[in-house]
């Protein structure tokens, strides 16, 4: 895929004060997306297009060093922290990466630190993904999480230490087997808080159900999360971390940054397993390739590779420039975008409602996926973008996520284009088309609206929720439409003969069907809860809820006050929920399924105790056999921690616990540098959880 263009090139020479203007207008324009990206965590534009604009301005000065300034955005990092927040000041600045677009640009600069370092053999480099999140810095004192607090502008961030240790991942109290690298007695360790995509585009689902503005990506997801003034809210939010590297590290040292990976990951800190040691630049392109090729199946958005020389001895030599580290770059990858044409834009009708203006588009391909559609969010975007039916469009997508449309390539108007208009009515009832005061949305209010039913009962039937194989769209569109459909709860009391009265169905096919239904009579409490589609109440959130209330009938009597007083439920998500179990409707469609026989699983484990250091969310390999408890009470004990068990060790094992006689597991533990804990480790880590 072709970038789209790195600013304008210079053919002729231009004057003087021509230059200068550009410079001062790259300079205001970058300014500006720094505050809606920094600030607001709201960009208009995309990072490709970004970065097109911060090259240019680099180019321009570099070539008219007698126009450079301190105050260029080039002369800085990120953005100063906002007033609402406590400062938080970074003992060792927090700087940027420069970027790298292309093979040369890597080649360049790994020709540039050999002769720096006046070496001539091949630079051992340690190359990790670049995760696509939040920078944070977190200040331990003897293993004790202090204080955390964000970039800002690499000087001053801001302190969200109550939204940092709302993050499961994120230890409270580091960690240290015997084997390990002793616990620092003062530590700033610097990593990325993130959003796995899934979570981001449920978070993302549950906004524009409830009439909020969308995300406009897992970073910006991420960053608003972390940076809330309420960290209710942020408990909340699906958040992750890796960490990368350290600002202060006292009572503990280390070589090279392979090893410091090693000992982050020791004391307890997740590291991104894909990190990988590389002899030479060729293995670093190689790493690159292999990173660019499996990230459309990785779980959380990475926009790069970083790449850092290995020996820290080499850093301190190479040192840093204003803005950037000399010993590291950021090699980016090349956004999925291409160009087509809207066809034709469409509302939709969501399960609560809302109307969401669809691009079609003329067949694409971007990044080998065909797409033909693409979302507009809302009316608002769609003005604001100046996006016209019949226009010449860029679309991007990211990894998995919902294709978007990014603007209009206005140069290609002919004057043939069509501005879009909102509908009156709704496209599926016809009944009329309001905006709430104070929404972005537009929405139908038609409870009984086909498109909306047929909606919730496709969540309904969905993965996190009664998770019913076989129930597709196009077998519920035809349900609703019979009329032998109304509601979730007459799923259950359809019967063989009333499928075979559909077309496509025989007799194999239904009673397939009937018996998928029947047989999810018994989800898990989330799950259920996920399937009533109450407002606000995504996957994330109805597993908090389960693990507190652990039976239905608990948390369908919950009053306002109880449930506020969950964490990571604040006073919407109560409201949402009491106003929910208030509605006639409801309350019909509720006994219906519990008169058919669906009966939720009583959640089991206890909600994990947040103190606890070290298992919360950890996948645990046993093997071997351990001399003080059976293999089934260990894995309960650590269960009860928050900790997964798993059977097999991949790259995705934490631990792995090795007892007496262990055999191959832990040879491939050692061989994918996943952490191993001996029955003493294990035993001390226990004591100190208790
Ligand atoms: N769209 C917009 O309007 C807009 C505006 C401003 C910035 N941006 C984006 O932000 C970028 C500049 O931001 P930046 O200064 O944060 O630089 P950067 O994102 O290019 O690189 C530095 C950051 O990378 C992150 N990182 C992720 N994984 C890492 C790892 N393994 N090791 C080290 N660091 C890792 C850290 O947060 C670090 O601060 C631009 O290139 C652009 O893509 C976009
Ligand atoms: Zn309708």
């Amino acid at each position: 895929m072709k970038r789209e263009s790195q600013g304008k090139s210079m053919t002729t020479t231009p004057s003087k004060d021509s230059v200068r203007r550009r410079i001062e207008e790259l300079r205001r324009q970058i300014r500006y997306h720094n505050y809606r990206y920094y600030a607001l965590d709201d960009p208009e534009i995309s990072d490709a297009q970004y970065d097109a604009l911060f090259r240019e301005l680099v180019r321009l000065e570099e070539a008219h060093p007698e126009f450079a300034s301190p105050d260029s955005p080039t002369q800085r990092v990120g953005f100063a922290p906002l007033e609402q927040f406590e400062p938080f000041i970074h003992p060792v600045p927090m700087l940027s990466l420069e970027n790298a677009m292309d093979r040369e640009e890597m080649v360049e600069f790994d020709r540039r630190v050999a002769k720096l370092l006046g070496l001539t053999e091949p630079i051992v480099y340690t190359a990790e993904p670049k995760m696509d999140g939040l920078a944070v810095e977190i200040l331990y004192e003897e293993g004790k999480l202090i204080r955390a607090g964000t970039r800002g502008d690499g000087y001053r961030g801001e302190d969200v230490t109550p939204n940092v240790k709302t993050i499961r991942a994120v230890p409270w109290r580091l960690f240290s087997p015997p084997d390990g690298p002793p616990i620092p007695e003062r530590l700033t360790v610097r990593g990325e808080v993130y959003m796995d995509r899934k979570a981001f585009q449920a978070l993302n689902r549950d906004r524009e159900e409830a009439g909020e503005p969308p995300f406009a990506n897992p970073r910006n997801a991420a960053a608003g999360s972390l940076r809330q003034l309420d960290s209710s809210i942020t408990a909340s939010r699906p958040l992750k971390a890796f960490f990368y590297g350290v600002g202060i590290l006292e009572g503990a040292s280390f070589q090279t940054q392979w090893d410091l990976l090693q000992g982050l990951r020791q004391w307890g800190l997740p590291v991104n397993p894909l990190s990988q040691r590389c002899r030479g630049i060729d293995q670093v392109l190689a790493y690159y390739e292999r990173i660019e090729r499996q990230r459309p199946d990785l779980a959380y958005e990475v926009d790069g590779v970083v790449v850092k020389v290995d020996r820290l001895e080499w850093q301190r030599i190479l040192g840093e420039k204003t803005r950037s580290p000399r010993w590291a770059i950021a090699y980016k990858f090349a956004p999925h975008q291409a160009r087509t044409r809207i066809v034709d834009i469409q509302v939709q009708v969501g399960r609560t409602g809302v109307l969401t203006p669809v691009a079609h588009l003329e067949p694409v391909s971007v990044g080998g996926v065909t797409i033909r559609r693409a979302t507009l969010h809302n009316l608002d975007e769609i003005q604001r973008k100046d996006v016209r039916i019949g226009d010449e469009v860029i679309v991007q997508r990211a990894g998995d996520v919902i294709p978007e449309v990014l603007r209009p390539v206005t140069e290609k108007r002919t004057g043939q284009e069509r501005p879009f208009h909102m509908v009156s009515q709704c496209p599926s009832c016809h009944g009329p088309v309001v905006r709430l005061e104070g929404e972005v949305v537009h929405r139908c209010l038609n409870k009984s609206c086909p498109a909306q039913v047929k909606a919730a009962i496709r969540h309904f039937a969905g993965r996190d929720a009664m998770d019913i194989d076989g129930l597709g769209q196009k077998i519920i569109s035809m349900l609703v439409d019979e009329g032998l459909v109304k509601n979730p709860a007459d799923l259950y009391r359809l019967t063989e003969e009333d499928l075979l009265k559909l077309p496509g169905f025989a007799e194999k096919s239904a009673a397939n069907l009937i018996r998928a239904i029947q047989e999810s009579k018994t989800p898990e409490l989330a799950n259920f809860i996920n399937a009533l589609g109450i407002q606000l109440v995504g996957v994330h959130l109805a597993s908090v809820l389960a693990g507190h209330f652990k039976t239905f009938q608990a948390f369908r009597e919950a009053g306002r006050e109880e449930l506020t007083a969950i964490d990571g439920v604040g006073d919407k998500v109560a409201d949402s929920i009491v106003r929910y179990f208030e509605n006639e409707e409801n309350n019909k469609m509720v006994e219906g399924l519990l008169a058919a026989g669906v009966t939720p699983r009583p959640a089991e484990a206890e909600p994990v105790e947040r103190a606890s250091s070290f298992w919360p969310d950890k996948t645990v390999v046993f093997t071997g056999t351990l001399a003080s408890m059976s293999r089934k009470e260990a894995a309960d004990r650590v269960k009860a921690l928050g900790a997964r068990v798993a059977s097999s060790v991949s790259a995705k094992t934490d631990v792995v616990v090795a007892g007496e006689k262990a055999g191959s597991k832990l040879e491939k533990a050692k061989a994918l540098n996943v952490r191993i804990m001996n029955e003493e480790d294990f035993l001390r880590s226990l004591r100190e959880e208790a």
